[in-house]
Order: C-alpha cells, then structure tokens, then sequence
C-alpha cells in the first residue's frame, strides 16, 4: 500500500496503512435492499401485522454506518427501477453516501426484500425474498476504474459472490481495486438463500478472501469458508499464506477477535446492552471497526469502536436508521466505563 503506517498509543498497538488522498474513504459493493422489521414486536412473524420499512442489506448498512461516522462513503449496486429502489438511493444520499454507481435495473429485477421477526430479544430471524434480485445483475462492464480508485477501501459483501454476472462483477473490482492500491475489506455475510451450496460458496469465498487486506467474519462463516470447522489459529494460517493483513472474528455476545499477519493478536468483549433484537450487529461492528482503522487507530480501539457501535444498534429497531454517530459511541463508552466502575 503507498501510504503511511501510523502507530498510536506506542510500539505494540499497530494501526492498519490505508493509502492518503482520496476522495472516498470506503466504496461499498453489493446489496441495497429494503429491510421490513416488525413494528409489531415479540411475537412471531405468522403473528406480525405491521412493519416499518428501512434500507438493509449488509454493505448498504455498512455505507449508512460508516457515514454517519463521519466517513466519506459511496456504493456500488443495483436496485429496481421503482419506489422501492428510489427509496433506497434517497435515504443513502440523505445520510451522505454517494450514490453515483448505485444504478437501477432496466431488465425488471426486484430489489431484495427482509421481513424480520423479533420474537424475543434473544430470538430473532430473517425471511429473505431474493428471487432474482436486482442486487446479483451488477455487471463486470459496470464497475468503474477510475471510482474505485478514488477511494481507500473497496469492501465487498460474501453475497455479491452468490451468482453470476454480480460474482464476476466483485471480482473485477478487487482487480481494479489491488491495481490501484486500495485496500479490500471482505465482509464474508454469508446469507444461505442467495447460495446454491455451502460447497459453492467455500470455493468463492476463499478465492476472494485470499485476495482481500482484511477478512472479517463470524466463526460459523469462516468454517464455511473453510469447509469444515475449524479454529480460528486454522483459519489466520492459512489466510496469512496470502495478502490478508488483518483477520477478524465475530462471536456474538462472547464479543471478538482480531489476528495480525505479525502474530498480534488482539480481542474485545461484547457491551451489555438492553437488547430490542440480534440482527444489525454485525454491519455495525464493521462500520465502527472500519472507521476507527481509517482513522488511524489501533486494532484495539478499532474492535472497541465495533462493539459499541454494535450494541447501540442491537437496542435500537432498524439495522440502517440505527447506526450511531461517533459522539453517541464516545457517550456510551463513557456511560458503560462510569456504570462498571460502580
Ligand atoms: N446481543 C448483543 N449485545 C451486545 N453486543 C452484541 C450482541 N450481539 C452481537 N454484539 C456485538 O456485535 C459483534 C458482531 O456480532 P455477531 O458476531 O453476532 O455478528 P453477525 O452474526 O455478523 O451479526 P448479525 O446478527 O448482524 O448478522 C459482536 O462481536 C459483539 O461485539
Ligand atoms: O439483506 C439482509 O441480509 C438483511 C439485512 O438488511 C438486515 O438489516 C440485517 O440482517 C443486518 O445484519
């Protein structure tokens, strides 16, 4: 990468280099979709009458998280030609995310549909409607050279992968993306749905993840990957054979973990939080992870940054609308340090 290494807080706590000057921080590619989470809650979905209607789609959270942050954010994606797609490319040029190459379908796909059930706080799930979704007709002759290096990281989301032309699509943008040196984050989001078989997706998710600066998944996810369970001293390995610099792993409420390629290794807890419903954790512990790294932090703070960003969303109702500012994380880190210490 061509830019500086910064080093905060002394010799051991090592930051991660993104490359200086450009015009974006984080270009997303992958869904923008419409979340419809129960209004409703703590009852089943059979039992659910109403819904309020968010953006969703893990990357498109992600590009809504990181600008909230403060971040400069743009996405790559398709949506349908229709409300619903209008929907999505407003809200996310509201919060500051560009939307230059976010187009929409002009071959009449859908854009992807989440109803969620909040059943309990504890015990929560997704029904997804992604039959031929607009999302997975990203084309490889769509991605843009000169956006794409015109910003640090490109972060790819594991379900553009699920089909073709979107795979070849992410493909093409990790290539342009080395070429120019930006960083690849690979956010693994596995969503079974959209795959034909765990075998599948074995095979494209270690190819992209063999070419990515950082991995970031939960443990169930990287054995997907792996093709079996496994450890995450397994996993690092064999990532570390090629360009991952950085790997993390996401545990729930047992928090997570982050291995350096220079044998750091680094872990943060969960934050006790009132929790509203379990989904949204994971695009806001990306978000906040990834702004603290582009901020220059170390990998310490920047696994701190993410779970806090994750329990604020955890007990709050969407997965977009939620993501927190960097003074609502300062705030709760501040509240939750005076609560501990009695
Ligand atoms: N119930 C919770 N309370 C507080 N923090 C949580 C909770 N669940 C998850 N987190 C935080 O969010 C991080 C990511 O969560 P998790 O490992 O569940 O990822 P994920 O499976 O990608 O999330 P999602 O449910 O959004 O798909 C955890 O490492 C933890 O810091
Ligand atoms: O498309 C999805 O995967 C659903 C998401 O939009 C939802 O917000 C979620 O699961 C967040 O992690």
């Amino acid at each position: 990468m061509d830019s500086e290494t910064r080093v905060k807080k002394g010799a051991l706590d090592v930051s991660i280099a993104f490359p200086a000057d450009r015009s974006f921080d984080v270009i997303a590619l992958g869904r923008a979709c419409i979340d419809l989470n129960a209004v409703d809650y703590n009852r089943p979905l059979e039992e659910t009458r109403t819904f309020a209607k968010y953006v969703g789609g893990s990357p498109a959270n992600i590009a809504i998280g990181t600008a909230r942050l403060g971040l400069r954010v743009g996405f790559i994606g398709k949506v349908s030609n229709d409300g619903m797609g209008k929907f999505v490319v407003s809200y996310l040029n509201q919060v500051g995310v560009d939307t230059s190459h976010l187009v929409f379908d002009q071959e009449g796909h859908k854009i992807g549909l989440a109803f969620t059930e909040i059943k309990s706080p504890t015990e929560c799930s997704i029904l997804l409607y992604r039959d031929e979704v607009a999302d997975l007709y990203i084309k490889p002759e769509e991605m843009d050279e000169n956006y794409i290096a015109s910003s640090k990281v490109l972060l790819i989301s594991g379900t553009a992968l699920a089909k073709s032309p979107s795979r070849e699509a992410a493909f093409r943008a990790v290539e342009l993306a080395r070429r120019n040196q930006v960083a690849v984050v690979f956010e693994l989001d596995y969503r079974a749905y959209s795959w034909r078989s765990p075998y599948e997706t074995e095979v494209y998710y270690r190819l992209l993840a063999r070419l990515s600066d950082i991995v970031i998944g939960t443990r169930e996810e990287f054995d997907i990957l792996e093709g079996r369970p496994g450890s995450d001293e397994a996993t690092v390995k064999a990532l570390f054979e090629f360009l991952p610099k950085l790997v993390v792993v996401k545990r729930g409420v047992q928090g997570s973990a982050a291995y350096h390629r220079d044998g750091r290794v680094y872990s943060a807890p969960a934050f006790h939080t009132q929790v509203l419903k379990t989904f949204g954790a994971g695009d806001a512990y990306a978000s906040g992870l990834l702004y603290a790294l582009l901020q220059g932090e170390d990998v310490e703070t920047a696994l701190t940054m993410g779970s806090a960003a994750a329990a604020l969303v955890v007990s709050r109702h969407s997965s977009s609308e939620a993501m927190p500012t960097k003074d609502e994380i300062d705030h709760f880190l501040q509240e939750y340090s005076e609560r501990s210490r009695g």
